[in-house]
């Protein structure tokens, strides 16, 4: 197991055809719920007045993550910062 903390900007271009729109932010949508429901994708948060959210992945290895954040159907329209999380020695939990 390992946790990483994501954050994902969204860029969608302006002049992107609406239907195109429509139907790629649909299947982030689906893409998305399916990994939550996995139990891979464990938090998601809207960053307050922006396209962006940050979220925490708890995946096998750094090459998931990859292959996940790869296959994001926003993916062309994102920029993505990683941020690979260790357990703090203070930590209780
Ligand atoms: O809305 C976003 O922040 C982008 C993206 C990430 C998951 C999802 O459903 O959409």
């Amino acid at each position: 197991m390992a946790l990483f903390h994501v954050r994902m900007d969204v860029d969608i271009p302006r002049d992107l055809d609406p239907e195109e729109r429509a139907e790629t932010l649909a299947r982030e949508k689906k893409y998305s719920q399916d990994l939550q429901h996995s139990g891979k994708w464990v938090h998601i948060w809207r960053i307050t007045g922006k396209f962006s959210n940050i979220s925490i992945f708890d995946v096998e290895t750094p090459d998931e993550l990859h292959e996940i954040l790869w296959n994001l159907p926003l993916f062309p329209f994102m920029t993505i910062d990683v941020t690979p999380l260790n357990k703090h020695a203070s930590s209780i939990k």
